[in-house]
């Protein structure tokens, strides 16, 4: 068993994978083996992560899931906790090793109760053993509601919370609760997930990461059985241009990054040259040797804030030379340049109002997916809602599946994607999904999409792929934001200064 860190990437199964699995372990080894490693290890952790808890209280669904907490509630019951039982199962219907897992429940003599003792306190432990991989979208009314007061009263607890395999309700695929499931409020109690066999990409993005808190793994001694990855949870550190430096280097070594963006106070009322220094800052302390800024604002701007940074023209870019970064607080203003930044750099990041005028304009999609045709590579990297623009659907819908929806962006436009959010999924066709493991909530402050759209660039120039200077660097940042001391506020500029 292993607590999951961002120190390594870990490979990721979907259902249908995780199921494959599954059954390719369950038919080489002995009956019920699989879910007694389960409960095994999920009772394992228990004592490990409340060796002082007076009371266990498990909550188990009729199904494999819920046997995996009968099979623990045994062990525990073995190994002298005061452990109870709240069982929606049915001995005539349940599945065959949550059946058998119940009556070694039954013999090691588990007390069965309707509900969670009246007085658990922080220092207790319950077991979400409700629903795993099994969570279909609709069920019969009835077990419904009692499986829903049960998981509410889980929610509602003082006590640490232990999910085996995933939160119930959690889709595994998605990170998405499926309706009625969520908490109603942000949990007060501490929280664990015990993945079983694999790793799933829905513990990692959308609702995911605060549904899980700590994520462990148990691969129940079959990790050698295990399919191809579906996706893959982080990735390597990838060396920065400046970790790449030999002394020969020189400071068109580590690539030229021209900032395309910040619409000026006097086109519409509204300055954003701002987002345009951010990036510009992030793509110097991301290491590239020269950073260039080309602002939208009619040339009101005479000198940068920062000597090392250089002021440009669009037209005066030398295009073949450079890395854009294109759309940083471009506002409408944008609009007017991407058909040149479009058809001629050579290497693309395309961010915020770049990709909304792409989003309203056939004509600048057309160019966009022309790109890849003439060998000029791009990154996307839309929030949400720029991701619903460019796909013409709701942000809801993009939230309800985000690695479908990278995936289906990348494709569209034939270049890499990083949607954004909690757990960024970074997509390219042809290469392997990657939910971005770092980062925190502290990063929901303005300017830090900015940021991330420079260190990208950077990265992009000191030459590496577009999916590994996208994936590396989104790590990068989350990772800024993680070792963020906690009593400081984190702000855009500090951030792009903070990174390495
Ligand atoms: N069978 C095996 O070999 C193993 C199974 N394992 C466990 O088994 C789980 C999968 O078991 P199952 O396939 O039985 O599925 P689950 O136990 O996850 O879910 C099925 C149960 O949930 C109910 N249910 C599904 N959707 C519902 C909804 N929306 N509202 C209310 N009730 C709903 C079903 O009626 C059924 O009782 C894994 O997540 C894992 O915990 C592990 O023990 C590893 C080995
Ligand atoms: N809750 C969160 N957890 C992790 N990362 C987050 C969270 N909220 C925002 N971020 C990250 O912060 C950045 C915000 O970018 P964006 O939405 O473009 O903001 P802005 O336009 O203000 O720069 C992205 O890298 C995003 O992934
Ligand atoms: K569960």
């Amino acid at each position: 068993m292993l607590q999951l860190s961002a120190a390594q990437p870990h490979a990721l199964h979907d259902v249908a994978a995780t199921r494959a699995l599954e059954a390719a372990a369950a038919a080489s080894l002995p009956a019920h083996t699989l879910m007694r490693r389960a409960g095994a290890a999920t009772a394992r952790l228990a004592l490990a992560l409340a060796p002082h808890a007076r009371q266990i209280w498990i909550a188990c669904g009729g199904g494999n899931n819920g046997g995996d907490g009968l099979e623990a509630a045994a062990r525990l019951q073995q190994a002298g906790k005061a452990v109870s039982v709240t069982w929606l199962g049915d001995p005539s219907t349940t599945p065959a090793d949550a059946r058998a897992a119940w009556q070694r429940a039954l013999a090691a003599g588990v007390p069965f109760t309707p509900g969670p003792p009246a007085d658990l306190g922080p220092h207790d432990l319950c077991i979400d053993a409700l629903l795993g991989i099994g969570l279909r979208a609709t069920s019969q009314r009835g077990a419904a509601h009692e499986l829903r007061a049960l998981l509410a009263a889980l929610h509602a607890s003082p006590a640490t919370l232990l999910a085996v395999d995933l939160p119930s309700g959690l889709d595994a695929d998605t990170g998405q609760y499926a309706p009625g499931f969520a908490p109603d409020a942000p949990s007060r109690a501490a929280r664990h997930t015990l993945s079983l066999l694999t790793l799933k990409p829905g513990l990692f993005t959308g609702q995911g990461r605060d549904a899980c808190g700590s994520v462990w793994l148990d691969d129940l001694g079959c990790g050698a059985l295990a399919p191809a990855a579906t996706a893959q949870l982080g990735t390597q550190q990838q060396a920065d241009g400046r970790q790449a430096q030999r002394h020969a280097s020189h400071k068109g070594s580590f690539g030229d990054v021209a900032v395309i963006g910040g619409e000026g106070l006097s086109a519409r009322g509204m300055g954003m040259t701002g987002a345009a220094w951010l990036a510009a800052s992030a793509a110097l302390h991301g290491g590239a040797g020269r950073v260039m800024v080309a602002l939208l604002d009619e040339g009101t701007t005479l000198a940068p804030p920062w000597p090392e940074l250089m002021l440009r023209r669009v037209h005066a870019l030398d295009w073949p030379q450079l890395t854009a970064v294109c759309g940083c607080g471009g506002g409408e203003a944008v609009r007017a340049v991407l058909p040149e930044v479009l058809a001629r750099a050579a290497r693309l990041v395309l961010d915020a109002d770049g990709l909304n005028a792409v989003a309203g304009d056939s004509a600048l999609a057309a160019a966009l997916r022309a790109r890849a045709d003439a060998g000029l590579s791009t990154i996307l990297t839309p929030h949400p809602l720029e991701a619903a623009r460019l796909l013409h659907c709701t942000t809801a819908e993009v939230q309800a599946d985000r690695l479908a929806a990278a995936r289906a962006l990348a494709e569209r436009h034939a270049c890499t994607v990083v949607l954004k959010g909690s757990g960024s999924v970074t997509a390219t066709a042809g290469e392997r999904t990657i939910v971005n493991f770092t980062g925190n909530a502290r990063l929901a402050t303005g300017g830090t999409g900015d940021v991330l759209a420079g260190l990208i660039g950077a990265r992009l120039a000191a030459g590496l792929s577009p999916h590994a200077a996208a994936s590396s660097a989104v790590q990068a940042h989350g990772a800024a934001a993680d070792q963020w001391p906690a009593h400081q506020a984190l702000t855009a500029s500090a951030l792009a200064a903070a990174l390495q």
